[in-house]
């Protein structure tokens, strides 16, 4: 099967790793977009799963893969709603640093350092399969997408979020975040490797995937707030498309 690793896009992973849980440091636009990222994710998981968003546990018994966890900003929040998650990143010093937090905070997480090839070749399945800002940093977008709908169980959901290829995403994503405001080190990110919202729902489609919801995730540089928008997907988006059900 093959790799989606490109390793030069692992090792500046690498180079950041102890400051996941940092909410200043270099990951600070993943930790600002948290919350509206969780409650897309958590909207489409029990919509996909028949769940309802209610009490303490609603993803109770339900498999859900985070690949690329980095230090698992996600992980952690859908494992306090129950889910197991199995969090799997190909940067093996991010899943120390993934245990290590997901201890202190007395959560249960299945941390491997591993890549979503490796798991399909395995045979694993899951109700939800996350893939979150990291189909920007492999190798062979689409056949990552393709190894991603391969790990979700018929019915089950694959979930994924990017940047889009457009003048705005340049001047955010490149000169804002890591030239003027300096959050990322220059050369995190490669926008030609930004893929637009189109070009996704073509991945997933020709993944045998059907493609059910996308939402922009908008970024107010003055309040520094994100939220969830249908009409701006300009920069950051998040995508969903079920595998259909035998
Ligand atoms: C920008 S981070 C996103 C982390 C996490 N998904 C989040 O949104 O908070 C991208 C992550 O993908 C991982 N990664 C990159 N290429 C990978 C691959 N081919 N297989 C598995 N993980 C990979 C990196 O090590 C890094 O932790
Ligand atoms: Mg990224």
């Amino acid at each position: 099967m093959n790799s989606s690793v490109d390793q030069a896009e692992l090792d500046k992973f690498e180079a950041m790793a102890a400051e996941w849980w940092d909410p200043a440091g270099k990951f600070k636009p993943l930790h600002g977009m948290n919350p509206v990222r969780l409650d897309y994710v958590t909207d489409q998981i029990a919509q996909a799963c028949g769940r309802e968003r209610k009490g303490a546990r609603p993803f109770a018994g339900l498999r859900v893969l985070d690949i690329g966890c980095g230090g698992g900003l996600l992980s952690e929040p859908l494992a306090r709603l129950g889910a197991e998650v199995l969090g799997a990143d190909a940067v093996a010093r991010n899943i120390e640093v993934a245990r290590l937090h997901a201890a202190q905070m007395g959560l249960e997480i299945d941390y491997r350092a591993t890549t979503a090839e490796a798991l399909a070749a395995a045979g694993e399945a899951f109700d939800a399969v996350l893939a979150l800002e990291i189909i920007e940093h492999v190798e062979g977008p689409a056949e990552f997408v393709a190894t991603c709908a391969s790990l979700a169980r018929p019915g089950g959901a694959v979930i994924v979020s990017t940047l889009n290829r457009t003048p705005q995403s340049f001047a955010m994503a490149i000169v804002g975040a890591e030239w003027v405001m300096r959050w990322l080190p220059k050369g995190t990110h490669d926008w030609r490797r930004f893929i637009t919202p189109a070009e996704l729902e073509t991945m997933m489609s020709a993944a045998g995937l059907q493609p059910v919801d996308q939402r922009g995730m908008q970024y107010n540089p003055l309040t520094g707030d994100w939220r969830l928008s249908s009409s701006d997907f300009g920069c950051n988006y998040i995508a969903t498309a079920l595998r259909p059900a035998n």
